[in-house]
């Protein structure tokens, strides 16, 4: 019988749906050498968001076919170090929106109307009604920053209670928003104009610290600011002396830089303006139930090699097929991130054309592969083989697929098409002979270069002097060139020119070469490890 290790506490019904195919144990808080030390027993890790998945635990667990996350987030997971080793990592997208969505608004409230501290004071055998008088949400404006599942579910609550609702987001269309009763807006603008600000996008290089000094500065003096995102997406320290020099009026976090929080952390120093509650968004019945039924019923339909619907990192195929598939997954989902970064993110329009052998309809999967990475930058983990079309679909994005078998460059090559904020720009790549992913053109022009972490392209006119003066800028910045290429239809027209860095771009050099006299434009990429 296969083994399961269930290492975080969850709802017993996923217990009962595992034990119906394997043997379960269930070790909570253990410490990380424990688990390294009894993962090799394991064919399968059910976790939460306690227990931490090192790419040493991974290494260990020699038997292991599949990790389950009773929630949404997998960042307590090393994914590509699961990847790597062929290890299935699911979760449950959906089944804890409504309880996060609910706690957010919970916090609004309690923020409005100092629930926590006037409810301790009268335990503490007082009557003060004079401290307690709150503010009310009616006719307010309510920020939502991230309008994907919980941001909207907060929308609908908002706009029962008679709240006029901004959002931020900068993956989703004005029309989308709009059907939601929002009005989309610049983050500098909801940032001034909201009297409450609620957090729902996922943590990223681009939201790490997003709520900083500068941004919490722009905030009324009255506004008040809730994150049950994530931890990190507000610098928590500014945070700490905003409410101290009553920059704003109060805050709430249920998700913390560090969990669980520091014990002499200063924010448990704060008063009624700022609540804090420990890591409880999904915290509900009804979410764990929801859970644990979808993440136990995954796990032991791998366990019965059956396919798993929910799979973050790999697509339920079966096992030969999957190994065919696989470097062309891999290339779909590389060029989707790509493209979707130079049009913008806000994606209207996609083509994918299947070229070459790729052009036959057993060749879906790469299809679904690429939108996937064309949502990945914006969704993250929430976005999977699964539901990629629909979440394309609900975000207005209008997704042509062609197939061209005439095309014989290479044996099967992609072409994707992205239109958005920046244009319309399209990407091509194909496999070498290794399974090696090339890109092997740029908005038509030609190159040949594998995909690297931090990219540069630049659309530029093709004259003496230009790949230089690159070169030094990057220089004065301290960013290193790893490797050059520049493509072009005829000499001295237009070309663009790849760079691939070693480190990411600083803020601020691109603004710096597109000044450069023959640059046209500029785009600056970050691609998964
Ligand atoms: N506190 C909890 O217990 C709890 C429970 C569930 C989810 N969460 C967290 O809540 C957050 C939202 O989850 P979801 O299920 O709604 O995710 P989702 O993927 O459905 O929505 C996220 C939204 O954020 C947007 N986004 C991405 N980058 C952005 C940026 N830079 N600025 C503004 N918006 C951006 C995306 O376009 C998307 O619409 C996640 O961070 C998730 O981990 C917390
Ligand atoms: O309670 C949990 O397991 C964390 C929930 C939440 O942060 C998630 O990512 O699903």
């Amino acid at each position: 019988m296969p083994k399961v290790l269930v290492s975080d506490s969850i709802d017993q019904v996923g217990i009962d749906i595992l034990s119906q195919v394997a043997q379960v144990d269930v070790k909570t808080n253990l410490p990380p050498e424990e688990l390294t030390k009894i993962i090799p027993e394991y064919d399968a890790l059910m976790i939460r968001s306690g227990t931490r998945v090192t790419a040493e635990v991974i290494e260990a667990g020699t038997q292991l076919k599949i990790i389950g996350r009773a929630g949404v987030g997998v960042d307590n997971v090393d994914v590509p170090a699961a990847t790597r080793r062929g290890i299935l990592v699911v979760n449950s997208p959906e089944g804890n929106t409504v309880a996060a969505a609910e706690h957010a608004v919970a916090m609004m409230l309690s923020l409005s109307r100092y629930v926590p501290d006037a409810n301790q004071s009268v335990k503490a055998g007082k009557w003060d009604r004079k401290s307690f008088t709150g503010v009310e949400v009616y006719k307010k404006t309510l920020g939502i920053v991230g309008l994907g599942k919980i941001g909207s579910h907060v929308s609908s609550i908002g706009r029962a209670m008679g709240m006029r609702l901004l959002a931020f987001d900068p993956y989703l269309s004005t029309e989308r928003a709009e059907q939601m009763g929002c009005q989309l807006v610049e983050l500098d603008f909801l940032l001034r104009e909201s009297d409450y600000i609620t957090l729902h996008m996922p943590k990223t290089p681009e939201t790490y610290h997003l709520i900083n000094a500068e941004a919490l500065d722009k905030m009324k003096p009255t506004a008040r600011i809730v994150n049950c995102a994530r931890g990190g997406i507000i610098d928590e320290a500014a945070l700490f002396d905003a409410l101290k020099q009553g920059k704003i009026a109060g805050a709430a976090l249920d998700v913390y830089e560090q969990e669980p929080l520091q014990e002499d952390s200063a924010l448990r120093s704060l008063g009624k303006e700022l609540i804090l509650t420990p890591h409880l968004g999904a915290s509900t019945e009804e979410a764990q139930v929801n859970v644990a039924i979808d993440v136990a019923e995954q796990i032991r339909d791998v366990l019965l090699g059956l396919p798993a619907r929910s799979a973050v990192n790999i697509p339920g195929l079966r096992p030969d097929v999957m190994e065919k598939l696989r470097p062309y997954l891999q290339l779909a989902e590389t060029l989707g991130n790509l493209v979707s970064q130079l049009a913008g993110g806000r994606i209207e329009e996609f083509n994918i054309r299947l070229q070459g052998d790729l052009a036959t309809n057993e060749s879906q999967p790469i299809v679904i592969a690429a939108l996937k990475g064309l949502l990945s930058h914006a969704l993250q983990e929430r976005v999977n083989y699964v539901n990629a079309s629909i979440e394309a679909k609900e975000r207005g994005i209008h997704v042509v697929e062609t197939r061209d078998a005439t095309v014989k460059d290479y044996t099967g090559s992609l072409l994707l098409t992205a239109t958005g904020p920046l244009g319309t720009h399209s990407v091509t790549g194909a496999l070498l002979g290794d399974n090696e992913i090339r890109i092997t053109s740029i908005d038509e022009f030609p190159i040949n270069v594998p995909p690297n972490r931090y990219m540069l392209f630049t659309l530029h006119r093709d004259m003496p002097g230009i790949i230089g003066k690159i070169g030094s800028l990057l220089g004065s910045f301290n960013v290193n060139i790893a490797s050059m290429q520049v493509g072009r239809k005829i000499i001295r027209g237009d070309a663009v020119m790849v760079l691939s860095l070693d480190d990411p771009l600083p803020e601020g050099i691109l603004n710096e070469i597109t000044k450069e006299p023959g640059i046209r434009d500029a785009y600056t990429i970050t691609l998964p490890e």
